[in-house]
């Protein structure tokens, strides 16, 4: 089992300024997301591909080794990045996953996002590498909407579900479900999906996602995020923000929902902690950004990471500003 918060002496003020990763506009990053594959074994009709370019699926040969991500993590908890987001792709199509686990420095928070349909077996060997905890996406508990929504095969809406149950036996909790709503289609399920989270008691939690529009034919499935996330303060006894994109957690009948909710939403982006890497080796400064990445993947010492590291920092805008800050930059 991985070493948490290690106790480390006190620094100076201006020791600690030294050491931490702060864009140009105030923005801490203390995360790293990063994608460890292209392939997956469905085709979401939302998918952002972590915003990669459409279709933009790599093959295998072109992915980051171990060595490689391991590094790059090392060089960034220099500079107090804590947390560690996997993603993909799907991230269960590495076979090395574990390997990569194994190998990461001691950090607060290991977490990786997966459609579940691979979990079921590999939940407990991820937990013994060090993974702290999973998000696991579920649409739609109906499985003709469950396909319709991921492309899945037939069956594999209860594979899913039996990795959630596994991935709780491991430990890997709290499981966040993500659930993308679409208009006309799933947003009818919301309290079901509650209702199957609440006998989890807490080891599952309820993540609802407002869908990005990224391409044009998705617009007709928009919800209104805003009076949704109206009436879920309505219902809710108590509501917390946390600092990653202030997002909302609502305590609904002694449920978890979060609520995250990227378009046109400034605060969101003000509050956007983490630093993006893909699977073919790019620092990826924002999600819909794609002309300002860092190839670390020919880096060939830790040295050459940390001044990529520190350039694609440097490279990092909130996409969604303040109609006040677009004033001034523009006047500048
Ligand atoms: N625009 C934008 N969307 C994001 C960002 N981070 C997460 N999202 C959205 O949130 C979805 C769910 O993200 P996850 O990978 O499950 O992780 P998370 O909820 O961000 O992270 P944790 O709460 O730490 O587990 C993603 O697929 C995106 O749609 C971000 O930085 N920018
Ligand atoms: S599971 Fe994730 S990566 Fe795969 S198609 Fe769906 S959204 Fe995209
Ligand atoms: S700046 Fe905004 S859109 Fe870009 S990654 Fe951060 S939260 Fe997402």
């Amino acid at each position: 089992m991985k070493q948490k918060n290690p106790e480390k002496a006190p620094e100076t003020a201006e020791e600690n300024s030294k050491k931490i990763l702060e864009d140009s506009y105030g923005r801490r990053v203390t995360g790293l997301r990063i994608s460890i594959t292209d392939r997956c074994n469905l085709s979401c009709m939302y998918c952002h591909n972590e915003g990669a370019d459409c279709c933009a699926r790599g093959p295998v040969g072109n992915e980051m080794k171990p060595e490689l991500i391991c590094g790059i993590v090392r060089e960034a908890a220099k500079f107090g990045v804590n947390k560690i987001k996997f993603s993909g792709g799907e991230p269960l199509f590495r076979k090395d996953f574990e390997e990569i686990l194994s190998c990461l420095p001691p950090l607060k928070e290991v977490s990786a996002t997966t459609n579940g349909i691979l979990l079921e077996k590999r939940a407990r060997t991820l937990k013994a590498a060090g993974l702290d905890r999973v998000n696991v996406s579920l649409d739609s508990l109906v499985p003709e909407k469950y396909e319709r929504i991921t492309g899945a095969s037939p069956g594999s809406l209860e594979k899913v579900i039996r990795g959630i149950d596994s991935a709780v036996e491991a430990g890997l909790t709290p499981v966040k479900l993500n659930m993308v709503l679409l208009k006309g289609i799933n947003d009818d399920e919301i309290d079901s999906m509650m209702e199957f989270v609440r006998p989890y008691k807490g080891m599952v939690i309820l993540q609802l996602i407002e869908l990005m529009d990224i391409d044009p034919r998705l617009s007709k499935y928009m919800i209104n995020s805003k009076a949704l996330e109206k009436s879920l303060a309505e219902r809710a006894s108590e509501v917390k923000v946390r600092h990653l994109h202030h997002r909302r957690k609502y305590i609904i009948d002694g449920v978890e929902v979060e609520f995250v909710r990227p378009m046109d939403n400034s605060e969101f982006c003000a509050y956007c902690s983490r630093l993006r890497v893909t699977a073919d080796g790019k620092f990826k400064p924002c999600l819909l950004v794609n002309d300002n990445l860092v190839d670390v993947m020919g880096a060939k010492n830790s040295e050459e990471i940390e001044k990529l590291l520190k350039l694609a920092v440097s490279r990092r805008k909130p996409y969604c500003m303040p109609v006040s800050t677009l004033e001034q930059e523009e006047k500048a």
